[in-house]
């Protein structure tokens, strides 16, 4: 039996992303979550969907958040506003730090052992501060808290795959894509895809298509000209990810996969990754993860990379870590 929750069902990424979830027959219970009713709406039309998960709907009213969180394993979080043509991931601090700051604290006290990922941008601090709140209630497992930076990975699975000239190998090219989830803390380890790109590629379009792959929200952003950002491509990249942790939750073992996660000062492996970046100062990186029953069960080295991404994995640096305090000072700045 396994309970799904997503925090802001109702949104452009909440609704098809529920959709998926519910077509997941590892799913038993579904509970969607959002401050607008439309939710119950969209609770009834999956209920209708013929796969085992039991779906209900939940607003604030009579503790809804509470209710839908109760007896949770696995909840996801897309709640929270998208961004506008000319607007970075951290405009979007102001309103979605608050939003998720809150769907923590609920979290904490309702479901604390639950597996929580974070779709919320900008998710290089949206994730630091569900820990911070997590560990102000004493409830914090860094191997239960992910960022969601999967999309990145399909979005370079799926560029490798048009560079090679076939879609059709798509779903098949392993990418990692290491660092954060904005600009150029995205750093796609191409020199590491499972597929060879093509003999006569240029070291000028490894860059261009890096690029690509670090701007690609951009490239949504601009197409939906106002109106939002990548949701069905998110929801597909969510319900992937979230299909990995409960196949690891219910005992598969070997599933790797990249996430931003803590990086913790136990044996998990994040000394490593830490040695590799040459500082101690990042609490946070989306690495190459190996998942168990418990969560992070290994976090990976980041291994051998090209003097290339080497420059990117130095340019990340200082700006990942500016997005991580920024979130951890949210929560912890003293009140006045
Ligand atoms: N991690 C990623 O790769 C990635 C990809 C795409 C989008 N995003 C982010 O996901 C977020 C959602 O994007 P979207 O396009 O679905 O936006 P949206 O505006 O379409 O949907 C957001 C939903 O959140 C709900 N909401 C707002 N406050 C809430 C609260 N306190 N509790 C519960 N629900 C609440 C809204 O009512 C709305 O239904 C944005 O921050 C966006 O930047 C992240
Ligand atoms: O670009 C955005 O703002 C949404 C998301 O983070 C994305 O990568 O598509």
């Amino acid at each position: 039996m396994v309970k799904a929750v997503v925090l802001g069902a109702a949104g452009g990424i909440g609704q098809p992303l529920s959709l998926l979830l519910k077509t997941n027959p590892l799913i038993s219970e579904l509970s969607l979550f959002d401050i607008v009713p439309v939710v119950f709406g969209v609770a009834v039309d999956l209920s209708h969907i013929a796969t085992p998960a039991k779906v209900e709907g939940f607003t604030k009213d009579n503790d809804g958040l509470g209710k839908a969180l109760k007896g949770a394993d696995i909840i996801v979080i897309p709640a929270g506003v998208p961004r506008k043509p000319g607007m970075t991931r951290d405009d979007l601090f102001k309103i979605n730090a608050g939003i998720v700051r809150d769907l923590a604290v609920a979290i904490a006290t309702t479901a604390p052992k639950a597996f929580v990922l974070v779709i919320s941008n900008p998710v290089n601090s949206t994730v630091p501060i569900v820990a911070e709140i997590f560990k102000q209630h004493e409830v914090f497992d860094p191997k239960k808290l992910f960022g969601v930076t999967t999309l990145d990975v399909v979005r370079a699975s799926t560029f490798v795959a048009e560079k090679i000239g076939d879609l059709s190998v798509s779903t098949a090219v392993r990418v990692p894509v290491i660092g954060g989830h904005s600009g150029v803390t995205i750093i796609p380890l191409l020199s590491q895809s499972s597929h060879s790109l093509p003999a006569n590629i240029t070291q000028d379009d490894i860059a261009a298509l890096t690029n690509r792959i670090q701007f690609g929200g951009d490239e949504v952003v601009k197409a939906k000209d106002g109106t939002g950002s990548a949701t069905l491509s998110m929801a597909y990249a969510g319900a992937e990810f979230a299909e990995k942790i409960i196949r690891a939750i219910k005992g598969e073992v070997g599933l790797v996969t990249p996430s931003f996660v803590h990086l913790t000062s136990d044996k998990s492996g994040a000394e490593v990754v830490k040695e590799e970046l040459g500082t101690n100062e990042l609490e946070f990186f989306s690495c190459k993860v190996q998942l168990g029953a418990t969560g992070v069960e290994k976090i990976l080295p980041i291994g051998e990379v090209s003097s290339f991404e080497e420059g990117l994995i130095k340019a990340a640096i200082p700006e990942l870590k500016g997005n991580i305090e920024k979130g951890t000072a949210f929560v912890n700045a003293p009140k006045l």
